[in-house]
């Protein structure tokens, strides 16, 4: 439903120039919930601006739903734009305005009759779970609250596409959680397609069930979100990958162990599906001669799928360490070695 052809956004002319997107191709299907990771600056708002016409491509086209949304100017590119809602980081509603004023105000706007206003906008507030608080106004809400009235007001025009831009980026984790799982059941109900923009990989772990990874204006690893967890191909995405498997406290019990027993083999064993449940490590200890100290475990939920780390110091005969890494290999459980003392 949404295709991105070649897209560069260049801003400035000459040797000064920032290319904010750089030559992104990419699909994304109906119904999907699909995520763009990427640290500051890798040209993700600039890539979502692209898709509801706030940036027009220096070359290549977008099109959504059939319409080339880059090649469509004044009421044909509004009523486009009518079809891709934005929900924001800051929320951005009105402040002067109640919950249900906020969420009737793009209905006004679109010419909507005041009776049918109301009617959707009272469906909406039962939708997001806001009832009983259609008269409060933004600043006597929570920002989880706050970015509910985001949410409803985003929908009132019956889009195809909602765009998140960091949209859980200001809210604690439990407050992003439960706007997450709003987003999901949305997803579900509506069959809405939905694009987000973010920084953090626990928002792309909860909900999206495809990642596209942005460095520097490119789209340099694309993939199924449980697939990407597995096997991330690039260092970024290891990184993000990293920000959830392995936490601070696991780098730190590394470094602590490295120095206590500065010998054996540190390595990160990868279990996916079924796997997670064999008791695989009863097996290595029964069947080797060696001391095995757990350093961290962990098991990721993601959309597609269960998969589990673990980080284990083995220690001894570097020969039997050798023959235990294989013994793990050919249960089918991914093994990668961090560091060999
Ligand atoms: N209107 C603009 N004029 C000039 N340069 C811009 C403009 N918008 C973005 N840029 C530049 O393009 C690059 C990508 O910015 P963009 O905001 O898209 O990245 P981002 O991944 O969304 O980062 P952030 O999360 O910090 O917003 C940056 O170098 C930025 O300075």
């Amino acid at each position: 439903m949404i295709h991105l052809t070649d897209i560069t956004k260049r801003f400035g002319e000459g040797p000064d120039s920032i290319s904010a997107v750089d030559n992104v191709t990419l699909e994304i299907a109906d119904g999907e919930i699909f995520g763009i990771i990427g640290y500051s600056g890798a040209g993700k708002s600039t890539l979502i601006r692209l898709l509801n016409g706030l940036e027009m491509p220096t070359s290549g086209h977008v099109t959504i739903g059939g319409r080339k949304i880059s090649a469509i100017k004044g009421k044909e590119l509004r009523e486009a734009r009518q079809k891709v809602s934005m929900i924001f980081q800051h929320f951005n509603l009105l402040w002067s305005r109640t919950v249900k004023e906020n969420i009737m105000f793009p209905l006004e706007i679109a010419g909507v009759r005041k009776a049918d206003r109301e009617r959707k906008a009272a469906e909406l507030i039962d939708l997001v779970g806001l009832s009983g608080r259609e008269n409060a106004y933004p600043s006597e809400l929570s920002g989880g609250q706050k970015q509910r009235v985001g949410i409803a007001r985003a929908l009132a025009n019956d889009p195809e596409v909602l765009l998140c831009d960091e949209a859980t980026s200001a809210l604690d984790p439990e407050t992003t959680d439960s706007i997450l799982n709003l987003l999901t059941e949305i997803n579900e109900r509506l069959g809405l397609t939905i694009v987000l923009i973010t920084h953090e990989m626990h928002v792309i772990r909860k909900i999206c069930h495809r990642v596209a990874v942005m460095e520097a204006g490119k789209v340099v690893e694309i993939g199924d979100v449980l697939k990407v967890f597995q096997e991330p191909q690039e260092s970024i995405t290891k990184r993000f990958v990293s920000q959830i498997t392995e936490p601070v406290e696991a780098k730190q019990a590394i470094e602590h162990l490295k120095e206590e027993i500065p010998s054996g083999t540190l390595i990160k064993l990868v279990f996916v599906g079924e796997r997670t449940e064999q008791p695989v490590l009863a097996s290595l200890i029964r069947e080797f001669t060696i001391d095995v100290n757990i350093v961290q475990g962990n098991i990721t939920h993601t959309h597609g799928g269960a998969y589990g780390t673990l980080i284990l110091q083995l220690v001894g005969d570097a020969e039997v360490i050798g023959k235990a890494i294989q013994y793990l290999n050919e249960k089918d459980v991914r093994t990668e070695v961090i560091s060999n003392v």
